[in-house]
């Protein structure tokens, strides 16, 4: 485990005061900052240093990262945190006591990236080059973030949605090393204790799951580490939150996946899961443990099933330290940038989403979180709520939620959408020859649910058909960019959750095929909280950080169908997030860092302040403490 304690002296001067023995400071000092004089003899020392090392082989790019340690020799090359494997400077060599440890020969950044990814390419399945990536994660943090971010169009969809899917899948037959926190019910009563276990006491964001539902492949339990993991590692190349401030959790409260529980490798507890007010009471004790611990770290829910993720949210979201839940407010996020980068594409305004008309397959919490989203954009635009909740049409396995019998149960956001003027059950087929929507949303889990009969029913009735289906992996995608472009002669917008690639028609023309994935939200969010210690997440910012999005394209990229920026872009574009939903949270008066005045004087100002809050992969300089 990495003992490791970063700090942004720009963030938080007070980290001086949190060292403790053993521990490594991981301290930058921006050129304004009353701390740079401490580091001064160091610095002049250290590109003493850098000289003798660029005369080795070439000179990496120095982070103005000091990492202090009181580590030595072997413990040295066993944190990834500090580890750079082959690019040991002479200097660090002798003072780290590393001579004789490490291969003769200095190797640059470059080179080392080089040689990781010639043995990263005869990797044979995408689940090898899961496990690869992983590795290289738990040796070499610098390394592992530099290659994912060079590489990042490539390598999302493995460390990432489609793959990650797999890898929780498997993940009892491919553990290998543990990475973050498990509570289990068993430790209830040591929640207040276990949270001292962790290392880090400056912890900014955790993504916690309960594995009952990952992505649309199911209850996979405590299986679904890496589910935390693969979004957390977005937050670092995406938004540059410092990876040693992150902490991925599952709370093992058992499962209902019989195939899992039995079989004799499962890792979690083999009992069923924990339900009803228990499970609450659990998920209770488990906030006040953390909150005990890092007050103002942001909590994101993530892949919880649908029972519990709204009941959740409600509970916590308003407690006066950031919560939210991924899969109801960030999915909710980008498919409102969706939809309004939709409305540009078809030369409409964005008041002009009043007049969608929108079926959602899926009535889970993430299709109703979306459709509520939607719903607060409309309404945003002038509507009143009860005119905007009637632009939805939401079907699901038991059809259209219509007139007629429903459980007493139902949820009030569920009960907003159900139609007064159509009878429940209708099919999706019936749904859309009727209402004849302008827009399709996927949240259903059910690969394929949009058969060639759906799609081509849709084409019949609008120039442009939007088509979303944003579940995931691939596998659960409602259908592929091929067929949306297939079935409505290349005149569909199609965004999907899962990466598909472009699409080239008979005729050559290529075809846009988006990714809506709730990545182009969080790690932003992340990154604004972070930086301005926002002390409430709330649907505004989500709204704020959707229209940011859906602007980001010049008009002639989204005439051609391209809806928001690639995925390599995504530094850029969670800039801009964190920019929109700082600013929300000033006017709202959420924040609890004084900001200096350039950032709050002008947009421009604010973006460069959050830029220099990011952590780039870059070897720091090493002191022995
Ligand atoms: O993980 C993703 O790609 C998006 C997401 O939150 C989900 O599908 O649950
Ligand atoms: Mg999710």
């Amino acid at each position: 485990m990495r003992n490791i304690i970063r700090a942004s002296f720009a963030k938080r001067p007070a980290i001086l005061g949190s060292l403790r023995n053993g521990f490594v400071a991981h301290v930058r000092t921006p050129p304004s900052s009353p701390f740079r004089t401490l580091f001064t003899r160091t610095s002049a020392a250290l590109q003493h240093e850098e000289r003798i090392g660029a005369l080795e082989c070439g000179l990496d790019e120095r982070s103005d990262e000091v990492l202090k340690t009181k580590h030595r020799g072997l413990s040295v090359i066993h944190d990834p945190s500090l580890n750079r494997g082959s690019g040991f400077s002479v200097d660090e060599r002798e003072r780290l006591l590393l001579r004789g440890l490490v291969p003769p020969r200095r190797q640059a950044l470059e080179q080392q990236i080089e040689r990781v990814m010639s043995t990263y390419e005869r990797q044979r399945t995408d689940l090898d080059k899961f496990q690869f990536m992983s590795m290289l994660m738990d040796r070499n943090t610098v390394l592992f973030y530099r290659i994912l971010m060079d590489n990042f169009e490539k390598l999302a969809p493995i460390v990432y949605t489609p793959v990650v899917g797999e890898a929780c899948q498997k993940f009892h037959a491919i553990y290998r090393r543990t990475r973050g926190m498990y509570f289990s019910i068993e430790d209830r009563a040591h929640f207040r204790t276990m949270v001292y276990n962790w290392p880090v006491d400056d912890v900014d964001v955790i993504v916690v799951t309960d594995g009952s539902r990952v992505l649309a492949l199911g209850d996979l339990g405590c299986n679904s580490m890496n589910i935390p993991i693969g979004k957390l590692s977005l937050y670092v190349s995406g938004a540059g939150i410092s990876p040693t401030n992150t902490l991925p959790v599952v709370l093992d409260v058992g499962t209902d996946n019989e195939e899992l529980r039995d079989h004799p490798l499962y890792l979690g507890l083999p009992r069923k899961r924990l339900r009803g007010d228990e499970y609450i009471s659990l998920i209770d004790d488990w906030i006040s443990a953390v909150r005990h611990r890092w007050p103002n770290a942001l909590i994101q829910f993530e892949d919880f099933s649908s029972d519990v993720a709204a009941t959740l949210l409600k509970r916590y979201r308003h407690k006066h330290a950031p919560v939210f839940n991924d899969d109801i407010q960030s999915t909710g996020c980008i498919a409102v940038a969706s939809v309004l980068s939709s409305l540009r594409a078809r030369g409409l305004e964005p008041s002009d989403i009043a007049h969608e008309k929108i079926v959602c397959a899926g009535a889970g919490s993430a299709g109703l979180g979306v459709c509520e989203a939607i719903a607060q954009a409309i309404e945003a635009e002038g509507q009143a709520l009860e005119d905007a909740y009637n632009r939805f049409y939401i079907v699901d396995e038991n059809g259209l939620l219509g007139t007629g019998t429903h459980s007493k149960n139902e949820s009030p956001t569920r009960r907003k959408f159900r139609r007064s003027d159509l009878p429940a059950g209708l099919s999706l087929k019936e749904v859309i020859e009727k209402v004849k929507p302008t827009v399709l949303l996927g949240l259903s889990g059910r690969g394929g649910l949009f058969t060639k009969d759906v799609i081509k029913e849709m084409a019949k009735h609008v120039d442009v058909p939007v088509i979303f289906p944003m579940s995931n992996p691939s596998t659960a995608s409602e259908c592929t960019a091929e067929q949306a472009f297939d079935w409505t002669s290349g005149r569909a917008l199609f965004a999907s959750g899962s990466p598909f690639g472009n699409v080239t028609m008979p005729n050559g023309v290529v075809k846009y095929s988006n990714q809506a994935n709730n990545v182009y939200s969080f790690p932003g969010l992340g990154l604004a909280v972070t930086a301005l210690r926002i002390s409430c997440v709330t649907d505004l910012m989500f709204l704020a950080a959707a229209r940011t999005i859906a602007t980001l394209l010049p008009d002639e990229d989204v005439q051609k169908g391209l809806l928001f920026p690639g995925v390599n872009k995504l530094r850029n574009v969670s800039v801009e997030v964190a920019a929109s939903v700082a600013q929300v949270a000033i006017d709202q008066g959420l924040t609890g860092n004084v900001l200096p005045d350039s950032a709050l004087k002008s947009r421009e100002g604010l973006t460069d302040f959050l830029r220099e809050q990011m952590w780039e992969p870059k070897y720091g300089h090493i002191v022995a403490g």
